[in-house]
């Protein structure tokens, strides 16, 4: 287990992160989310031990998680921390890069294992390649094979997919997450994505200005975000007061899905803008007291259209 006991630090005097408490169990994921500049990188580098802390204790089982005051070579031995920077070998090959801290002394296991992590990256084609001709998204393919390819028992993870197109993204997660299920490999990601905290983690740490908001179960902090800031880290968000929707709750944060265009026998509103999404449509409405909400429609609006609105929440 990991556990991270009211941690404190500062960069030069300015304090960064603030008297953070949590716990993951052995292969647990957690996604860890919040505005730029919340802190997030900061934490993971705590984690790893490159900082010493100003407060608090940090302890992997029995082992205390120390920083550079301690470790002639800061880090701990049993996690891998892959920063936004990838850090890869330029000169040398995809699968060198790789293999980096693979024992030569099982030569066949070696190649094994580089062979089945170039194939979950998805870059076999490139195995012989020098890192140094591969594009940005590649290159961060390959450093996330090289962070796995010794299994350690907690991976930390800034931003993994940022330079990765959408088109390998989500099946590179799922390659990459169900992997650390199977192995039972603690994984800690920052990230900005809804679409790999969501679907992924079995907690997730919400943070805002250096402190811990909330720590729990994905469909926890969706469906029941305890503030405005949080309901927005997953996309568009409305602030209602409750009578204009026949409620009795004065203020009520939803999402633009929960928002529906009714027939009649709904809060009036009026179309401003309508943008096409793929699968549905984001519709920007006023209400007759000129606030403007989000609502999603399987339906094009023109502007100026007169609609009704219904909310669906719980309240
Ligand atoms: N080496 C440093 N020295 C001084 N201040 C720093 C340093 N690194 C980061 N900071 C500051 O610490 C704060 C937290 O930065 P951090 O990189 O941890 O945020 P983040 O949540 O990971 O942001 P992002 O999502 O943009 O990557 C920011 O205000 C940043 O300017």
């Amino acid at each position: 287990m990991l556990n991270v006991a009211n941690i404190s630090f500062s960069y030069n005097e300015k304090p960064i992160l603030k008297n953070l408490s949590f716990n993951v169990q052995q292969g647990e994921h957690i996604a860890v989310v919040g505005e730029s500049g919340c802190g997030k990188s900061t934490l993971l580098k705590c984690l790893y031990g490159l900082f010493d802390l100003d407060a608090g204790e940090m302890f992997y089982n029995e082992t205390q998680i120390l920083g550079p005051a301690y470790h002639l070579v800061p880090g701990m031995d049993f996690m891998k921390y892959l920063a936004q920077d990838f850090d890869l070998m330029p000169f040398i090959t995809v699968a060198e890069n790789i293999g980096k801290y693979l024992s030569n002394f099982y030569k066949e296991e070696k190649q094994q294992r580089i062979k089945e992590l170039l194939d979950m990256v998805e870059m076999t084609p490139y195995a012989n390649v020098k890192a140094k001709l591969l594009s940005g998204g590649q290159m961060q393919r390959v450093a996330l094979a090289r962070a796995i390819a010794r299994e350690p028992k907690v991976l930390l993870l800034d931003e993994p997919f940022s330079h990765i197109d959408s088109f390998q993204k989500n099946r590179l997660r799922r390659n990459l997450f169900q992997h650390l299920k199977q192995a039972n490999i603690t994984c800690i990601v920052a990230t900005h994505d809804k679409e790999e905290s969501l679907p992924f983690a079995d907690k997730i740490l919400v943070m805002k200005a250096g402190e811990a908001l909330s720590f729990s179960t994905p469909k926890e902090v969706y469906n029941n975000p305890k503030n405005t800031y949080t309901a927005a880290l997953f996309g568009d968000i409305n602030v209602l007061n409750g009578k204009d929707f026949g409620k009795t709750e004065k203020e009520i944060i939803c999402y633009p899905h929960q928002l529906h265009i009714v027939p009649e026998n709904g809060t009036p509103a009026m179309v401003k803008e309508c943008y096409y999404r793929g699968a549905d449509y984001l519709v920007i409405a006023e209400l007759q007291n000129g606030q403007r909400v989000f609502v999603e429609s399987k339906e094009p609006y023109t502007t100026d259209a007169n609609i009704a609105l219904n909310l669906l929440t719980k309240q």
